[in-house]
């Protein structure tokens, strides 16, 4: 039945260039305008919201409230395909202007988050955006990098991001992504991740010839595919593979997704439960414009990124500075520097040797308000070449 619901939304005609009510739903003054592109294949919603209340300019944000947020591009093309004049005919319903304290406090009229996740309706993503922020409007994102830009934006409020799984490990991506871009990490979410092979109703397991995944949840499910003798191909989200394969009717390609993917496309469950072990755990990030005040009043964790002078011991020395003010580290991750990627070496062997250059990101367990987590910081400045703080926040205790 949902299949038939994806099929018909696909194929039923939208109305141009409606205009909608100004949305109260929104955490600032917004006003939100659908249009269907001349060419009718694509639908964008633009939220405008004015930055001044004498006059006519306003602020345009883009986003596809149904479909993924892509991005500038994303948003300059299909500006260019809708016509501008519908855009500033319709200034006069405007609503308020955002006043500093809106920005300050943007859930202050009680109207939903908005939250950032990469991937299609069903991900887990989703289901961690909801579970780190409860009641929130999840809003799908192509990728990460357009989810770090839509809170960037002012597009969302808030994103939430996949950042290590217990049995795939690291999702580097994200990694490389908290520095190149100015947000917080204002808290963490455990999501258990349990994996189904879904197919279309009427296909048998044997009649599989491929599967399709994130490349996450193939790593996390390698035994029971191996086992089934199934050709993996790598998509952007779990959700989206399911999609694909009940929007193409596919009858020899299954999906790894969660039990969710499977209702909101219409597939069948073919098996459940079919990550290699059954503590499947992903921990995600919650990220923000701003930071949180860190505090002492539960348990917290603060992340960390830096990078070293090349030499014997400076990994250990750095490390030390946490071991001797009985800080417990949680993890440690270590990237290539791009900017930077190899060094020369200057001592015994001419400088004719190059090193990789790299960035370590640690996380430890206290607050930025202890004094201890402050003294070790400015220890290992004392040495670094670079640090920053990524964030200092509330550990998620849960055992999910
Ligand atoms: O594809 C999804 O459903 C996601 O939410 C992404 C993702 C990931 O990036 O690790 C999240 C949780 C699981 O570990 C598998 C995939």
């Amino acid at each position: 039945m949902a299949a038939s619901l994806v099929a018909r939304s696909a194929t039923t005609p939208l109305p141009r260039h409606v205009v909608s009510k100004p949305s109260h739903a929104d955490h600032f003054p917004k006003t939100t305008l659908s249009f269907e592109s001349r060419s009718g294949r694509r639908r964008i919603v633009l939220a405008l919201a004015s930055d001044r209340s004498d006059d006519n300019t306003s602020k345009i944000d883009g986003g596809d409230h149904r479909n993924p947020v892509g991005g500038a591009r994303e948003l300059r093309s299909a500006l260019e395909d809708f016509p501008y004049d519908v855009v500033s005919k319709d200034l006069h319903t405007l609503p308020r202007p955002l006043s500093s304290t809106d920005l300050s406090n943007p859930v202050s009229d009680g109207s939903r988050l908005r939250v950032a996740y990469q991937g299609v309706r069903g991900a887990y993503s989703e289901s961690a955006a909801e579970k780190a922020y409860p009641n929130c409007e999840a809003v799908p994102c192509e990728q990460f990098d357009a989810a770090f830009e839509a809170v960037e934006r002012w597009l969302v409020d808030r994103a939430v991001l996949p950042i290590e799984n217990s049995l795939g490990g690291s999702i580097h991506r994200n990694y490389d992504l908290l520095l190149r871009h100015r947000l917080h990490i204002v808290g963490e979410v455990k999501l258990a991740v349990r994996h189904c092979l879904l197919a279309n109703h009427g296909v048998e397991i044997e009649d599989l010839k491929r599967v399709l995944s994130h490349p996450q949840a193939l790593a996390q499910c390698e035994n029971t595919l191996t086992k089934l003798g199934l050709v993996r191909e790598a998509v952007d989200d779990t959700a989206g593979a399911a999609k694909h394969v009940a929007f193409h009717k596919l009858k020899d390609t299954g999906a790894v997704a969660s039990s969710a993917a499977a209702v909101i496309y219409g597939m069948q469950i073919l098996a459940q439960d079919i990550q290699d072990d059954s503590d499947n755990v992903t921990r995600f990030l919650m990220l923000a414009r701003e930071p949180i005040i860190p505090g002492t009043d539960k348990p917290f964790k603060t992340s960390i990124v830096f990078s070293l002078e090349e030499g014997p011991g400076v990994l250990f020395k750095a490390l030390a500075v946490f071991a001797l003010r009985q800080i417990n580290l949680t993890k440690i991750e270590s990237r290539p520097l791009r900017m930077q990627p190899l060094r020369a070496s200057d001592d015994s062997n001419g400088g004719l040797s190059k090193y990789f250059d790299y960035l370590f990101y640690v996380d430890f367990e206290a607050s930025m308000a202890d004094q201890s987590a402050q003294n070790a910081l400015r220890h290992l400045k004392e040495f670094a070449t670079f640090l920053r703080v990524l964030g200092s926040y509330p550990m998620d205790t849960s055992m999910t």
